[in-house]
Order: C-alpha cells, then sequence, then structure tokens
C-alpha cells in the first residue's frame, strides 16, 4: 500500500468488514461520525433535505447527507455560511456531510458559461450574477461550508459523447483533480478529498482516468460520468470496468445512484457510497417506493383504499395513513403528502441499504438481491 498519509489515517479512512463476491461491507470514518456502507447518502442541496427534519433523517439511519456547493455559493454564500458557523452548525446535522465540487449543477443548472483550463464561469439561475469556479475556489468553498467529505472540481460529460471530448474532459479532470488536491492541503486536518474517475462509456479512458487517479493519490474515489443518460448496462459495464482497478482500502463513491435496482446491482460491482434525488424528489410528485415496488399515489384507483402502504413497515408515514388520505393529499397539492411520501421513500432506502449490508455480513447478498427484486416484481397487491 502507498505510504498512507499520517493526517488521513487518524480521522479520516474506511475500514472493510467483510465481503460476499464483489459487495463490500465497511465503514467510512471520520471525525463527525462513522459512515456504515454500503451507504445511502440523502441530498441536502439547499442545506436542507426537503420535507423533512434533520432528527427525522437521522432516525431513518443516515449517516451522511450531501451538500451543494453550486447552490449555497449561490445562496447564502459560502463566506455568509462560515460566518454562521459552516453547514453542519447552520442546518443542525452535526454529523458527516460531503458536498459535490458544483462542477455537475454548472453543467446542468447554469445558463450562459464558459469553461477554460482556468476553471468555468457562468451566470447565476437565481440572478444572473456571474461566478467563477475554478478548483481552488470550489475546495475553498467546499472548506467554508464545513465538508467532511469534499470533491474535487471535474467536467462531467453527458453521454452520448465522442471519444475525443470524452477524452478532453477525463484529462482537464485529471488536471484540476492536482489542483483541487494542492488546494485541499490547506484544510484542517481530518478531512477528506475524492478524485472523481471520468471516462464515459469507453472502457479505456475509464482504466486510465482510474489509474491517473491513484497516481495523484486520494482517501477515497467517486465514480462519475455516469447516470447521465446512459442505459443501466452500460454504467454497470463501467463499474466491471473501473471498481477492480480501485484500491480495496479506500471507498467507492458512484455519484447520482440512483434506483433501487441500480443500487443493489452497483453493490453487487463494489460500490460503497451512493447519493440520489430520486427518493426526495419522487416523494414530491406523488411517487412512493415500497417493498412492492414503486406506487403512484396521483393514480384514482387508490381513493377509496384503507390500507396503508405497508403495513409492515417501522415509518409511521407507510404504516399509519390510508392510501385514500395519501390519494387526497396530493390531489389537493396538500405539504403534507410531500412531506409523508419523502418519509417514506427514504425510510425505504436506508431500510434497503440496512437490508444490504446485513446480507453481506451473512454471506446472502446474491439470495437477498433476488428476494428484493421478487418483491418488486410481485408489485403493489
Ligand atoms: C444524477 N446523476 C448524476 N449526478 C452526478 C453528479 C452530482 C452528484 C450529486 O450531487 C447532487 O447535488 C449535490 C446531485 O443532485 C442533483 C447529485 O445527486 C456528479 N458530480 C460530479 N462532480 N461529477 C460527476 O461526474 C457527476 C455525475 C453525476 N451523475
Amino acid at each position: 500500500m502507498n505510504n498512507p498519509d499520517p493526517r488521513q489515517q487518524t480521522d479520516f479512512h474506511y475500514r472493510l468488514h467483510a465481503t460476499d463476491g464483489a459487495a463490500r461491507l465497511g465503514e467510512v470514518v471520520t471525525p463527525r461520525g462513522v459512515v456504515r456502507t454500503p451507504a445511502f447518502m440523502p441530498v441536502g442541496t439547499a442545506g436542507t433535505v426537503k420535507g423533512m427534519y434533520p432528527e427525522q433523517v437521522r432516525d431513518l439511519g443516515a449517516d451522511i447527507l450531501l451538500g451543494n456547493t453550486y447552490h449555497l455559493m449561490l445562496r447564502p454564500g459560502a463566506e455568509r455560511v462560515a460566518r454562521l458557523g459552516g453547514l453542519h452548525e447552520l442546518m443542525r446535522w452535526p454529523h458527516p456531510i460531503l458536498t459535490d465540487s458544483g462542477g455537475f449543477q454548472v453543467m446542468s443548472l447554469a445558463g450562459l458559461r464558459k469553461m477554460s483550463e482556468k476553471g468555468v464561469t457562468f451566470r447565476s439561475h437565481i440572478d444572473g450574477a456571474y461566478h467563477e469556479l475554478t478548483p481552488e475556489r470550489s475546495i475553498e468553498i467546499q472548506g467554508l461550508l464545513g465538508a467532511d467529505i469534499q470533491m474535487q472540481l471535474d467536467e462531467c460529460v453527458r453521454l452520448p459523447a465522442s471519444r475525443d471530448e470524452i477524452n478532453r474532459a477525463l484529462q482537464l479532470s485529471l488536471r484540476w483533480a492536482e489542483r483541487s488536491k494542492r488546494a485541499f492541503e490547506a484544510q484542517p486536518k481530518g478531512r477528506a478529498l475524492f478524485g472523481i474517475v471520468q471516462g464515459g462509456d469507453d472502457a479505456e479512458l475509464r482504466t486510465q482516468s482510474a489509474r491517473g487517479l491513484i497516481d495523484i493519490d486520494f482517501p477515497g474515489y467517486s465514480i462519475g460520468g455516469l447516470a447521465v443518460g446512459e442505459p443501466q448496462a452500460v454504467m454497470l459495464a463501467m463499474l466491471e470496468v473501473v471498481t477492480p482497478i480501485l484500491p480495496k482500502d479506500k471507498p467507492r463513491y458512484l455519484m447520482g445512484v440512483g434506483t433501487p435496482d441500480d443500487i443493489i446491482e452497483s453493490v453487487a460491482r463494489g460500490v460503497d457510497m451512493f447519493d440520489c434525488v430520486m427518493p426526495t424528489r419522487a416523494g414530491r410528485h406523488a411517487q412512493a417506493f415500497t417493498r412492492f415496488g414503486k406506487i403512484n399515489l396521483k393514480n384514482a384507483r387508490h381513493a377509496d383504499d384503507p390500507r396503508p402502504l405497508d403495513a409492515e413497515s417501522d415509518c409511521p408515514a407507510a404504516r399509519d395513513y390510508s392510501r385514500a388520505y395519501l390519494h387526497h393529499l396530493v390531489r389537493c397539492e396538500e405539504m403534507l403528502g410531500s412531506m409523508l411520501l419523502t418519509w417514506v421513500n427514504l425510510a425505504y432506502y436506508q431500510s434497503l441499504m440496512a437490508g444490504i449490508r446485513a446480507a453481506i455480513a451473512q454471506g446472502r447478498f446474491e439470495a437477498f438481491k433476488a428476494e428484493v427484486k421478487e418483491g418488486w416484481a410481485r408489485g403493489d397487491i
């Protein structure tokens, strides 16, 4: 193993507890607490997991949340968050926080933007003001927010894309990885910076990106450039290329993924950490994730159904409220509808992760995967 940075080893490190095939059971240890992996990280884009109290998110079993550099740098501003004690203090979440570097949202949300070797300038989607995001500024912002796990600034290419385009973005991202790591040296010990593997849907470029990042050496590795419109089979094929190359003693975080099926198939290919807006966003669009698959509460078939979504769930929102009531709330666009279904969905995702972790510990991951898929296929009776 290459000579570990002593600063990282005392405060931030990954412990592998068990494997079952390529599935891994472990823990990411940070100064603010331990993250049990495989882990699902609820997205708290603007410093809140929409519709949820922080204590509620914690009670569901979330060990870590995701914050968003792009949104928070625009509003309320990174320097203001720092003056107010940092993001943990501001949002009353004393557990680990991971922040993305902002590159992804610049490409997906910002209006006018200009990419250069230096970084990306863009116009805020909120007030049209110009901002510059460089590797150095992204790291500075994440440091001001106080994130425990930070991301390098990278360029994520939407698929399909040409090999030249994918390669250009991959090489730029490697240079930005170096600059991000240098800028990160200035931060207090205990925090971790992850490199982000790019390379699109090209096995050779994925290998180049992973090897380039390992040469720079990070305490953890994100797998980026996926969940950007490619079929699940392509995403899984890229995982089969990348995870065997990444160090076994460091966490792998698959960015922006995904559906329950995406997650369980990615755990089977060696991924440790996930984040996705799916459970929270779907909750605001009347979709419930359950053991029986997805249920659309807008559908009139629920209007007289007195049953709860799942009488055996530990989550009161899934166990105690009738489908008829949930249907009524979403029909009337009552805020409680979004709140209850967000609660249902995050509870389901965390129970799925707990089931995955237990199955790996017992060496029965494949059986568990089959059981869960059978439940989704059975559908909502
Ligand atoms: C959804 N698919 C997807 N998301 C992605 C994100 C945002 C992750 C996560 O950050 C959240 O905001 C903080 C995003 O939420 C919209 C996303 O869940 C990515 N971020 C970076 N830096 N590089 C990538 O290659 C990348 C690829 C992604 N693919």
